[in-house]
């Protein structure tokens, strides 16, 4: 995802203004013919104007059309035009990669989607309770869930994904993949054996065990954000976006705590745009804090130590980054040959019917949540995610064995990662320049707890490996070697042993949150209120990842593109009310001033109307208008107990009782 510019208005000059007659279908032909000198020839378009004009500003390019191949998901990591290839700071982690984390980010349009491993996971319902609890009003469970639902378009309901946690109709297609390694199978099968019964549904009902999980794709093609967002709304005549654009600051209206616009490099040359409304930054947890520091937004003493001047002193900018952070084993299959996935016949699969090892992730798509002895709530909020690496029909191995004695074995890994951790870091700036990486400094295993919890999830993971399906058919054993200086596996997994390998082959996941996180403006490390805000700042919101004020219990691109949909509701909302006080201002002779819009109500008091944009027509019909399971109130808003009832909506959380083993 990335930044955008609500409302914009490129400075004029006489030559846009002769533009003017070619683009007067479009609302910005209005704000031109403000310009002194331009042709009064451009009839107003009244609904036009009457629509939000965005423009999308983002640093790379677009998504390139072999992202869309679910095996290659690691082809765009680690190249300059794709991937931002950040580093953290010298950690006592990541010691096999000479203490630097990677942490790849997806430099393009749609961001980290284009890259990721588009599993498709909420989280438990404890982590958005706990978000509402401590401070973020509004953000509980039963809150966020309907967003959930908004977006997805999920084709498995009926065969182990149950309809009362799921919808269709969304944008973003959720279904498992169409083809994965029998070894993928077998490891659900030696979950049981350990005692984990299986779950086909880790945002259903109970979300521990293992899973082939769902993942964001349509029969065995990735469906990126950008996909399913932006390329349908390719032709509207209010949405400009910009590629290769690197925005370098918040422009700020003089005197003022107002934004006005952004400053952004292209082509070697700085250009400004103007928002008459708002700016909203959707750059991710490293970039939306490293954009505000620019502009003068953050904590006062660091910003004067770069000679930043200081436009709002908020102390809580850059803090509380955090990630989910694991120890990676590696394991030989003795009885496995490692013969290339992708051949002529898999890729010919893949070209005719979507299907084979291509149109999956391999081992990837495999997970499972656990609770490690030092998880919270009686087990009921699981700590533990273990991932899965191997059998990927990935490009690039010139050595294609298919021969049956090929005598190099197969490998595959488990990462062993601890789901809710105590360790905050933070991020922020290494210099003034906009292009320098900003310092990333997570802290990992500061809290002796996250170092606790990976030992006994790496613990569990050695079990797993060792379990008779596991071993008697595939002669799974952890590979020699593979702890370095700390050991071998089989002279016994000491704390002392674990602690070593853990800091030596650390597996720091991509989920990466909390920096400009989401809380009341009495929470000194609050950066946005709960409608997305930047506290003390007017017409400047951050809308992604960084918001979340603790990371979820599981995988967070879904969770990111339900705060997306909650705060494009915010802005509609926002400016429909204001619309609808302007129509009523001019009927009534009253006053136009869109300040007041956030007071007024529409006549069925949700101040929502119909969305221009065919996509919305199912959520629509299917879930009726607005917000229907919302009655505001004085007390605030109150679900609507027979809409639940209709849809199959639990109401209570107890009904979406997340029942861990
Ligand atoms: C390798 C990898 C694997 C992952 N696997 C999974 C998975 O399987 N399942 C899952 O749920 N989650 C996964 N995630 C995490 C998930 O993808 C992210 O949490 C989510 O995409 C974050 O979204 P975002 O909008 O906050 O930021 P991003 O997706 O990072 O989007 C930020 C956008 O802003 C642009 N941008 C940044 N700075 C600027 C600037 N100065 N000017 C203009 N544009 C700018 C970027 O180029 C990018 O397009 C993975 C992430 C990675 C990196």
């Amino acid at each position: 995802m990335s930044l955008y510019v609500i409302d914009f208005d490129i400075k004029t000059s006489s030559k846009d203004c002769v533009k003017c007659t070619a683009c007067c279908k479009r609302a910005c032909c209005a704000k031109m013919r403000e310009a002194p000198d331009c042709p009064k020839s451009c009839p107003l378009n009244d609904a036009a104007m009457m629509q939000l004009l965005v423009l999308l500003i983002e640093a790379g390019g677009d998504e390139p059309t072999a992202s869309s191949v679910p095996a290659w998901v690691t082809a765009y990591w680690g190249r300059e035009d794709t991937d931002w290839m950040y580093q953290t700071e010298p950690q006592n982690a990541c010691l096999n990669e000479g203490g630097k984390c990677s942490w790849p980010r997806g430099k393009m349009l749609g961001g980290c989607s284009v890259i990721n491993g588009m599993m498709y996971m909420r989280g438990h319902a404890a982590d958005y309770d706990g978000w509402a609890v401590n401070g973020a009003a509004g953000w509980s469970w039963r809150d966020v869930f309907p967003y959930f639902l908004k977006s997805e378009d999920n084709r498995n309901i009926g065969s182990g994904i149950s309809p009362q946690y799921h919808s269709k109709g969304g944008p973003l297609p959720v279904q498992r993949f169409r083809h994965a390694p029998q070894f993928a199978h077998d490891v659900v099968a030696a979950g049981i054996e350990l005692g984990y019964p299986p779950t086909s549904d880790l945002n259903g009902e109970s979300i521990t065990g293992f899973t082939l999980a769902q993942a964001l794709n349509d029969e065995g093609s990735r469906y990126s954000t950008a996909r399913a967002y932006l390329r349908p709304a390719a032709r509207r005549e209010n949405l400009d976006v910009l590629l290769n654009a690197h925005v370098t600051r918040v422009l700020f209206a003089q005197w003022e705590k107002r934004a006005t616009g952004v400053q952004y490099l292209r082509d070697g040359e700085t250009k400004e745009v103007k928002a008459t409304k708002e700016v909203i930054l959707s750059a991710g947890t490293i970039n939306s804090p490293q954009i505000l520091l620019l502009s003068g937004v953050g904590p006062k003493e660091a910003l004067e130590g770069l000679n930043i001047p200081v436009v709002h002193d908020l102390p809580g900018v850059g803090q509380n980054l955090h990630n989910h952070i694991g120890v990676s084993l590696d394991f030989t299959l003795e009885k496995e040959p490692d013969n290339a996935e992708l051949n002529w016949a898999t890729a010919m699969e893949y070209m005719l019917s979507r299907n084979g090892p291509m149109s999956s992730t391999g081992m990837s798509q495999l997970t499972g949540i656990v609770n490690s002895k030092l998880a919270g709530a009686g087990g009921r909020h699981p700590d533990v995610q273990f991932f899965f690496g191997g059998y990927y029909a990935g490009c690039g191995d010139e050595t294609i064995h298919e021969e049956p004695d090929n005598p190099d074995r197969r490998h595959v890994t488990i990462a062993a990662i601890a789901l809710q951790p105590r360790s905050r870091g933070y991020l922020t700036l290494r210099s003034a320049e906009p292009l320098d990486p900003p310092i990333l400094q997570p802290n990992y295993f500061l809290e002796e707890h996250d170092m606790n919890v990976v030992m006994d999830a790496a613990r569990i993971a050695f079990r797993l490996a060792n379990t008779t399906i596991l071993r008697e058919k595939y002669g799974m054993t952890p590979t020699p070697g593979h702890g370095g200086d700390c050991g071998e596996v089989e002279d016994g997994l000491t704390d002392e042993f674990l602690k070593c390998l853990i800091r030596y082959q650390t597996a720091p996941e991509n989920h990466q949150v909390g920096t400009c996180k989401m809380g009341p403006s009495s929470d000194p490390v609050a950066v946005v209120d709960v409608d997305l805000k930047v506290h003390g700042i007017e017409g400047l919101r951050v809308i992604d990842a960084s918001i979340m004020p603790t990371v979820p219990t599981g995988n967070t691109a879904a969770p990111t593109i339900m705060v997306a949909e909650r705060g494009s509701e915010f802005i509609v909302t926002r400016y429909q009310r204001s619309k609808t006080q302007q129509t009523l201002a001019s009927r009534f002779g009253g006053v136009s001033d869109p300040s007041f819009g956030n007071q007024l109500t529409t006549q069925n008091g949700e101040g929502q109307t119909d969305s221009p944009d065919e996509r919305w027509k199912p959520w629509e019909k299917n879930w009726h208008f607005g917000h229907p399971w919302q009655h505001k109130s004085n007390s605030g808003f109150q679900h609507d107990e027979q809409w639940h009832k209709k849809h199959s909506i639990p109401l209570s959380n107890q009904r979406y009782d997340h029942n861990s083993r």
